[in-house]
């Protein structure tokens, strides 16, 4: 039996296929951007038919690089951004408008109605989740709304709703499946992760007929088979989850109190938490963990909105540098951030703060004050943000008589960043992480699928694959650090002063 698996990693700002031998290597990767639309402030969509064209380019892409045919590939993986949410004709398999992007804000209206109407505690309690325009369901309702006859068709049951990996499937198996796995349906605020049923409380709530949605699978499960032409011969898929349970899984965190956090456009930290679904009281959403049987595995999450994306913004927005890589020699050109706070709520705060209205800030500005300055101080926010992460965490650990957090694993394109990780443990007061494969939302997905279909024997061999390519251990006075932490905490109050 062959022993590669190609994981389709379908990202924010790039899709990228992987494929991977069965020591969990990376054998051959392609990657290709594309287009990002924000047709007015808040909103981002996505091209659906650019997003599988490009997902089907880096896939054939890689299986041709690694010096591999279909035949060679025992399974594929599928992972993707989360949340955004794609609605299409089931008939003629075309989108009725682009995907709206989970950055994208115009929900909050009807997020204000929900809360109005007193929903909040109902979704908290069935979803695990906190009403956000961030999650799917109102950004189902707006396309409902506002696209031509798209009402009409949905009552109809002419039209399917699906998070990416919906998408990817229906395209792959060339419409022969219309499904998703728990880890993205836990991000609907549409579905009951304690009884895995969509809820139809909040479908009635929000008027979304139950005829748009995908069936709901384990996240290693066998999904179908892609269509022959595609790859010259059917590969069978085999494992599905959302991008950051994905991650989850290649960390290797399969038991709770195990902790990663992924530094890509956002930065998003889950704790596995076990078969319990515990609830946040300091501001984190609980979420499905990816799911390889009937058991049900839960994880605590935070989320922050601009993570790398900070990075992104010196370089296009301040072009303060080229490439995102230049800023780490751009921030230690100085010794420290010289008391600049850089506060990126360009879109608003996340986890734990939920503030849809906050904006960017940048405090403590002085005559000396370079942009080498404000270059350390956006790296710092990045840290900074996670932090406040943890702290939530351990908050809420301390009063359900949980364990705190004894160290971090990482991944993410920032995370190859030393002067990032190295303040990120200085913050934290415990090591951060970092693995030889920092690929792990892909390799996440590569494990469910090669479990599937027996590359893999269980979890316990995926674990014992796991290395440490670098532990950043804190070096930072505690009192120094809380110090920190009270003045971004200040800066983060003025984000959201009018
Ligand atoms: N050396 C670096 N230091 C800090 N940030 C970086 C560095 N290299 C890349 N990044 C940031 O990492 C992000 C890309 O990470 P990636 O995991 O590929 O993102 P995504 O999966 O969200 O598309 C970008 O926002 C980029 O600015
Ligand atoms: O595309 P990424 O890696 O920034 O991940 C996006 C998240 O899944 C959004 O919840």
């Amino acid at each position: 039996m062959s022993r590669h698996v190609l994981a389709l990693d379908q990202g924010t700002s790039s899709s990228r296929s992987i494929v991977f031998d069965e020591a969990g290597r990376v054998v051959a990767l392609a990657q290709r951007e594309f287009r990002q639309h924000y047709p007015q402030p808040g909103w981002v969509e996505h091209d659906p038919e650019e997003i599988w064209q490009s997902q089907l380019a880096t896939a054939r892409e890689a299986i041709a690089q690694a010096g591999l045919t279909a035949r060679d590939i025992a399974a594929i993986g599928i992972t993707n951004q989360r949340e955004t949410t794609v609605v299409w004709n089931r008939r003629t398999g075309q989108p009725v408008c682009n995907a709206i992007v989970w950055q994208d804000r115009r929900g909050e209206p009807l997020c204000a109605r929900l809360r109005a109407d007193g929903l909040e505690e109902t979704v908290r309690r069935s979803t695990g989740l906190v009403i956000d325009p961030y999650f799917s369901a109102t950004k189902i309702r707006w396309i409902l709304d506002h696209v031509n006859g798209a009402h009409l068709a949905a009552a109809q049951g002419e039209l399917a709703f699906g998070t990416v990996d919906s998408w990817l499937i229906w395209k792959l198996t060339g419409g022969r499946v219309h499904a998703t796995d728990v880890s993205n349906a836990s991000r609907t605020m549409l579905y009951d992760i304690r009884h895995d049923v969509w809820d139809h409380e909040l479908l009635a709530a929000l008027h979304v007929p139950d005829s748009l949605l995908p069936q709901v699978l384990p996240s290693s499960h066998a999904y179908g088979e892609t269509e022959p032409g595609l790859f010259g011969t059917p590969i069978a898929i085999a494992g599905v989850a959302g991008d950051q349970q994905a991650a989850l899984f290649g960390q290797a965190c399969f038991e709770p109190g195990l902790a990663k956090n992924t530094y890509g456009t956002g930065c998003f930290m889950l704790m596995h938490t076990g078969e319990r679904f515990e609830r946040s009281s300091n501001g984190l959403v609980s979420t499905a963990a990816a799911r390889c049987g009937a058991a049900r595995e839960y994880a605590m999450e935070g989320s922050v909105f601009i993570g790398g994306a900070v990075v992104q913004w010196l370089r296009d927005g301040l072009q303060a540098i080229r490439a995102s890589g230049e800023v780490q020699a751009l921030a230690e050109s100085v010794p420290d951030a010289g008391g600049v706070m850089f506060v990126p709520a360009f879109t608003g705060l996340g986890a734990p703060y939920w503030n849809a209205d906050a904006r960017g800030t940048i405090v403590g500005l002085t005559r000396g004050s370079t942009v080498a300055h404000i270059a350390r101080a956006a790296l710092e926010s990045i840290a900074f943000q996670s932090a406040a992460l943890l702290q939530a965490m351990a908050r809420d650990a301390a009063t359900q008589g949980g364990r705190p957090l004894s160290e971090l694993r990482v991944d993410g394109g920032a995370c190859v960043n030393d002067l990032l990780m190295q303040f990120q443990a200085d913050l934290l007061g415990i090591p951060v992480v970092r693995p030889q494969v920092t690929e792990t939302t892909a390799l996440g997905a590569a494990y469910l699928a090669g479990l599937g279909v027996g590359v893999w024997r269980d979890r316990a061999e995926i674990a014992a694959l796991w290395q440490a390519e670098r532990r950043f251990l804190p070096t930072l006075a505690r009192e120094r650090a809380d110090e920190l932490m009270a003045r971004w905490e200040r800066a983060v109050r003025q984000t959201v002063a009018e």
